[in-house]
């Protein structure tokens, strides 16, 4: 049996960066050489990084991306590194239009194609409004093994790719993904690559991204699975990593088989019929411990928050604090993503701020050493009010203004992008003031329900504790009935179900999709589904105008759920 020895560079592009995405992979193949990989691949669209959206649209930036793998050949070769067959995402397009793409590099050229074929089309992808389908597999022969070369969505879809691969008697399929990330979604990967290796009957090695683009974040999780569902290699979630190993891979005919036409037909390229065996052993293949649900979101959530600041260029952040739960977590994120230093917390006192809330704020910044100021709001709003008059809900909303505008001063003197703070419940039923503390460039939280909020809370402390770190999140913000404290005693009950129950019905409305009468027989209060269906519907406007956080849910608010603002339809009450 041939031995190859595979490389997967799970790593972390930056959409549009087309030169700095080619240094990556120059990078990445110099380090997979120089553990005596034969192939290296990488993730999807790696070179444009993904998605580019409707940069697809514009011939300028599909030329940029076809130059690129010619110039990253070339540089490969010319760097010594064109004996190691490079197998790279990308933006193509010919006579049909535009592909998802994957190059195959080696001695300095581009000896083989692939084109996507099965295009997602749901939740936060649109591929059928960018790009057409491939109907050829391609498959190469690399040291006298036939390799058929996939992309992310193929791998999902029944037929297809897979069984041609079976047909082609391939002795590997390599599969290269954009896919983002999803509570529980590692888990339903596993399943399907070992499916698909069974369809395929031959081992799948499975390549993701890591890192963030605005509000997806893709944790790795590269895999190699055998066609029995076994697990060969598996990689940490949420980290940069080369993952190396050999395996032993069935010889390919010499005359590849005769595959039957079907809806996508055979290419076979030659590139070589044997590899020079490596010096040194690979390293055993590693399977990375899987983590719990709670630190795999706060890896996602910290992930989505670095990449979001770096990739944009900004070097700190800027977040109101209140002493509540909300912005204690994102301020704990904030932390844990680029370092207290670069952390801004500010309280702003108002005349309904209770002690606690000042107390509980400051109590936060010592434990995590952030940078906090104090400005108190009251002769603002007071100024204000002495100019203009304003009572009930526009002077409760109005302290929520005065603090937006103090974040935004902030940022525009001393460049820290403002995190908003709103949670997955607060955003369903528009709990919160339209540019007010609803304002800021990028939330963390935003599909995180409160319910969550709190459990992370508790797990961050818990696992501070287990490393024997200052836990960073005071007690009392965990423990306390959270209020907007807009006016005095208010409390987030006054005018909302108790959280336990409206996440309990949001998650069946909002990530479910369910009507009224799904969710009353399921066992809820009518009267409080309705108020709470009722509440979803009518905040759309909010939700389009609010900052972009990161998606850990089957359903994140933007992209995953577009419904109309204007819109009368109520659901039924029977
Ligand atoms: N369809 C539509 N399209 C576009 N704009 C629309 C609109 N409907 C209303 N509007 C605009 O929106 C305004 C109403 O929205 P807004 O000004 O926000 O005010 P509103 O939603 O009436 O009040 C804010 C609520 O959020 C609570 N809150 C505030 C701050 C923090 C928290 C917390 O605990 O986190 C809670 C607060 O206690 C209050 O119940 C209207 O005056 C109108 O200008
Ligand atoms: N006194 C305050 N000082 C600084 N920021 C504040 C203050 N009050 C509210 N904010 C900002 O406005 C956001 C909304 O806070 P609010 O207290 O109204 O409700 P919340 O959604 O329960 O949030 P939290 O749990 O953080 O208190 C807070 O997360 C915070 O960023
Ligand atoms: N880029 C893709 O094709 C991603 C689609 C796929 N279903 C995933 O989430 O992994």
């Amino acid at each position: 049996m041939p031995r190859l020895r595979l490389a997967l560079a799970q790593i972390d592009p930056t959409v549009g960066d087309i030169a700095g995405n080619v240094a990556l992979v120059l990078g990445w193949t110099s380090k997979a050489a120089g553990a005596g990989a034969h192939v290296v691949a990488f993730p999807e669209m790696m070179l444009t990084g993904y998605p580019v959206e409707d940069l697809v649209f514009r011939e300028s930036f599909v030329a940029a991306s076809r130059h690129a793998v010619a110039e990253l050949a070339e540089r490969l070769h010319a760097d010594g590194l064109g004996e190691t067959v490079v197998l790279v995402g990308y933006l193509d397009a010919d006579e049909v239009g535009p592909r998802n793409a994957m190059a195959v590099l080696h001695r300095g050229g581009q000896v083989a194609t692939y084109f996507k074929h099965h295009l997602p089309n749901y939740g936060v992808f649109d591929e059928d409004r960018y790009f057409e389908p491939g109907d050829t597999l391609t498959v190469i022969r690399v040291g006298g093994v036939d390799i058929a070369l996939t992309i992310c969505e193929d791998l999902w879809q029944e037929g297809g790719p897979f069984a041609i691969a079976a047909a082609a008697r391939v002795g590997l399929v390599v599969n290269i993904n954009g896919s983002p990330y999803e509570l529980n979604k590692d888990d339903t990967r596993l399943a399907l690559v070992a499916r698909r290796a069974a369809e395929a009957r031959a081992i799948v090695a499975y390549v993701n991204t890591v890192g963030a683009q605005d509000e997806l974040v893709f944790d790795g999780d590269s895999m190699v699975v055998r066609p029995d569902g076994s697990l060969i290699a598996r990689a940490p979630q949420f980290a940069e990593h080369l993952m190396v190993l050999d395996l032993d891979l069935p010889a390919a005919a010499p005359a590849p088989p005769a595959v039957p036409e079907t809806e996508m037909r055979v290419v076979n390229v030659h590139i070589s019929d044997s590899v020079p065996s490596s010096e040194q052993p690979a390293p055993p293949p590693e399977i990375a411990a899987r983590i719990t649900d709670e630190a795999e979101i706060w890896q996602a959530l910290v992930l989505g928050l670095r990449d979001y600041v770096r990739k944009n260029g900004f070097r700190s952040v800027v977040l109101g604090l209140s002493g509540g739960i909300d912005s204690s977590v994102v301020a704990a994120i904030a932390c844990d993503a680029i370092g207290p230093s670069s952390v801004v917390g500010v309280s702003m006192p108002s005349g309904h701020s209770s002690e606690h809330s000042r107390d509980d704020a400051a109590d936060l910044a010592r434990r995590t050493g952030l940078d906090y100021r104090v400005e108190p709001i009251q002769p603002m709003v007071d100024g204000f009010l002495a100019n203009m008059s304003l009572s009930g809900i526009a002077v409760e909303n109005l302290q929520a203004r005065v603090r937006g505008v103090i974040l935004m001063a902030l940022s525009n003197q001393e460049g820290h992008l403002v995190l908003t703070t709103g949670n997955k419940s607060e955003l369903a039923v528009g709990y919160s003031t339209l540019y007010g503390d609803s304002v800021g460039g990028f939330n963390p939280i935003k599909d995180v329900p409160k319910t969550l909020v709190w459990r992370l809370a508790t797990w961050r402390n818990e696992e501070a504790e287990r490393r024997g770190d200052v836990p960073p999140i005071p007690a009392n913000s965990i423990v306390k009935p959270p209020s907007a404290e807009l006016r005095p005693g208010q409390l987030d009950t006054d005018s909302l179900p108790d959280y336990a129950v409206l996440d309990t019905i949001l998650a069946g409305y909002v990530d479910g999709d369910l009507g009224r009468d799904d969710l009353v027989a399921a066992g809820h209060d009518p009267a409080v589904v309705d108020r709470t269906l009722r509440m979803v519907d009518l905040a759309e406007y909010k939700r389009r105008q609010s900052a972009p956080g990161t998606k850990i849910s089957i359903k994140a608010f933007g992209r995953d759920r577009r419904l109309p603002i204007t819109n009368r339809f109520r659901e039924p009450s029977t």
